[in-house]
């Protein structure tokens, strides 16, 4: 299966642009973010996008190639990788492959190499490990099925946030909802900030 994804309609690209992860966590009761280990390669990286999913196995990146070619511009590529760490299943060549396409980013549940040149392109990248031991490119893998990243289950659509926190997933369906409930919770905050900041 290769479905496409769903882009997202354009306002909720610039309101989840301006929330902080940990905020869509929250209002989410906490669950669907991804545990600590799948953090950013390079300090500033933001994303907001559809999740274009591949399974893969570890240390294997066949059908991420594959999902690079076939992903549809402003899709995050999240890879179960199985959380395999002595291989890691892109670089930077990849990303900026990626980037060519008009990719977002990558969510990888393995490891990643060439990190600081993925922060000189500016490709927002969450791994759970980097490692300069390359992949291998045989396969087997699938593509657009749910997946498990960082102990979360990510489906095709589901809509991936990302900062320097790490990664939280909005399932599809409950989007509208759980943006406006986001963006209540950070306006609260914000409050908070002003109180002490007079204090
Ligand atoms: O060699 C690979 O397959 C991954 C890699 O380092 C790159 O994309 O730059
Ligand atoms: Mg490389």
């Amino acid at each position: 299966m290769t479905g496409q994804t769903t882009p997202l309609p354009e306002d909720l690209y610039r309101r989840l642009g301006s929330l902080p992860a940990a905020n869509v966590g929250d209002v989410l009761d906490r669950l669907y973010v991804a545990e600590a280990a799948i953090s950013t390669v390079w300090k500033g990286a933001k994303v907001v996008g559809p999740a274009f999913t591949v399974m893969t196995a570890g240390g294997d990146n066949k059908l991420i190639h594959e999902a690079i070619d076939t992903a549809a511009p402003g899709d995050v590529l999240v890879i179960d990788g199985q959380a395999v760490t002595h291989r890691a299943l892109l670089g930077d060549l990849m990303g900026r492959r990626a980037k060519a396409r008009g990719l977002a980013g990558f969510v990888v549940d393995g490891a990643i190499r060439d990190a600081d040149d993925l922060g000189a392109i500016g490709f927002p990248t969450w791994a759970r490990a980097v490692t300069p031991a390359g992949p291998y490119r045989n396969g087997p893998g699938l593509l657009q099925v749910p997946v498990s990243v960082g102990r979360v289950v990510v489906n095709p659509g589901d809509v991936i946030v990302g900062d320097d926190d790490g990664v939280t997933v909005i399932p599809r369906h409950r989007l509208e909802e759980i943006v406006a409930a986001a963006e209540a919770k950070h306006a609260g905050e914000e409050e908070a900030r002003a109180r002490i900041a007079a204090l």
